[in-house]
């Protein structure tokens, strides 16, 4: 190996995948740093004195976040209070084991740890969905799910900020993703380092302009303890052609990465495509660009043996809405679920509690 670049007089014992450069251990951990905290300071991330919770999954990029987070925050002195937020989708074989992860991560980086469970929200967990639903369309329900647990577990925890482990590779895939779907409305938004979830909870993405390849080789220079199995549920498949499709074009140059995601950022969406207007569900007042937000539609299908609800053309889906209102007695909850009578008790109880 070469000496370092930098010409700190070490060995290189890398060569950094977004540069090139060839660098000691000590290097590439004070370059990758380095450009995470210029990220956070470039786009003032943080109010010194805030609250942020770290979305946690016990995965190599919210690991490396958390571990990254508490050393800048050290160092620069950004005056954050971190504590660690987890969403449990009750995914055996998967979830489970990686939670334990983040509560050894609790311990050793000294961070209070919430856990919220898809049970206790919405009243099923991930193994009985797909139990129902089957393996397509399975991480509909858990994308939609995890986003809105993720805002009710910052809501609970009062917290100012949610930050995710999101990479620059996850960034570039859904800029793909969005172009190869036409969905240019969501592609703005995707690029965004700070995105509203409309509750004033922002979430940012500290992690935006890193390299999946270098979190990896952070993780493991730096020994951290983080969870790599798979889900166990079939994956997105729509972003596995768009990761296959990123992988490839990284290989001829990896400044691609960037590239893309810059594209995304400045391309100008037109006047005419049409961007959803955002209001709150009428049920549980969680922001949606529906009168009924997507997580209520997707629960009550999944109450009424009709998982298959919310997936698809929200006009198909507001028909089969006022298809099965119209068969339907309620009780006189304002938030009823509009079970069958005569097919089930009413589920209200297990509706989405109302965030207000
Ligand atoms: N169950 C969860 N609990 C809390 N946060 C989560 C959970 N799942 C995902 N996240 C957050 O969303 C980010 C992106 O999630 P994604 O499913 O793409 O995982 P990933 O790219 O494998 O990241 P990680 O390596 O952190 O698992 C994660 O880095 C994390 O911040």
């Amino acid at each position: 190996m070469p000496a370092c670049s930098t010409k700190c007089g070490k060995t290189a014992i890398l060569k950094r995948p977004k540069t090139g450069d060839a660098l000691c251990k000590e290097c590439f951990f004070e370059a990758f740093e380095n450009e995470i905290h210029y990220t956070i300071e470039r786009a003032k991330l943080f109010r010194p004195g805030s609250t942020v919770a770290i979305a946690a999954s016990g995965g190599k990029d919210s690991t490396v976040l958390a571990y990254v987070l508490k050393l800048l925050n050290e160092k620069f002195n950004y005056q954050l209070k971190l504590v660690l937020l987890s969403i449990d989708e009750g995914i055996t074989g998967y979830r489970d084991d990686s939670l334990n992860t983040v509560k050894q991560n609790k311990e050793d980086y000294g961070m209070d740890l919430k856990i919220l469970s898809y049970k206790e929200l919405y009243g099923w967990t991930m193994d009985e969905i797909v139990a129902e639903i089957g393996r397509k369309n399975n991480c509909t329900f858990c994308g939609v799910f995890r986003r809105q647990a993720l805002d009710r577990g910052a809501y609970l925890l009062k917290v100012d900020y949610v930050a995710t482990g999101h990479n620059a590779d996850d960034i570039a895939e859904t800029v793909l993703m969005n172009i190869l779907r036409g969905d240019i409305a969501r592609l703005n938004r995707c690029t965004s380092i700070i995105t509203d979830s409309g509750d004033g909870i922002p979430r940012v993405k500290p992690l935006k302009y890193a390299f999946e390849k270098e979190i990896v080789m952070y993780a493991y220079f730096k020994k951290l303890i983080y969870f790599t199995t798979e889900c166990v549920f079939a994956p997105n498949a729509y972003r596995g052609h768009a990761r296959v499709l990123l992988k490839d074009l990284e290989k001829i140059d990896p400044t691609i990465i960037m590239n893309i995601i810059k594209s995304g950022e400045d391309l100008k969406v037109a006047e005419t495509t049409k961007i959803p207007t955002l209001t709150r569900c009428v049920r549980c007042n969680y922001v949606s660009s529906q009168d009924v937000c997507k997580a209520c539609i997707l629960l009550e299908g999944l109450n009424k043996g009709l998982p298959r609800l919310g997936i698809g053309k929200s006009s198909k889906v507001k028909r089969l809405l006022k298809e099965n209102e119209e068969k339907t007695s309620s009780c006189n909850s304002k938030n009823c679920c509009n079970a069958k009578p005569e097919k089930s008790h009413c589920l209200c109880k297990t509706t989405i509690p109302s965030i207000s």
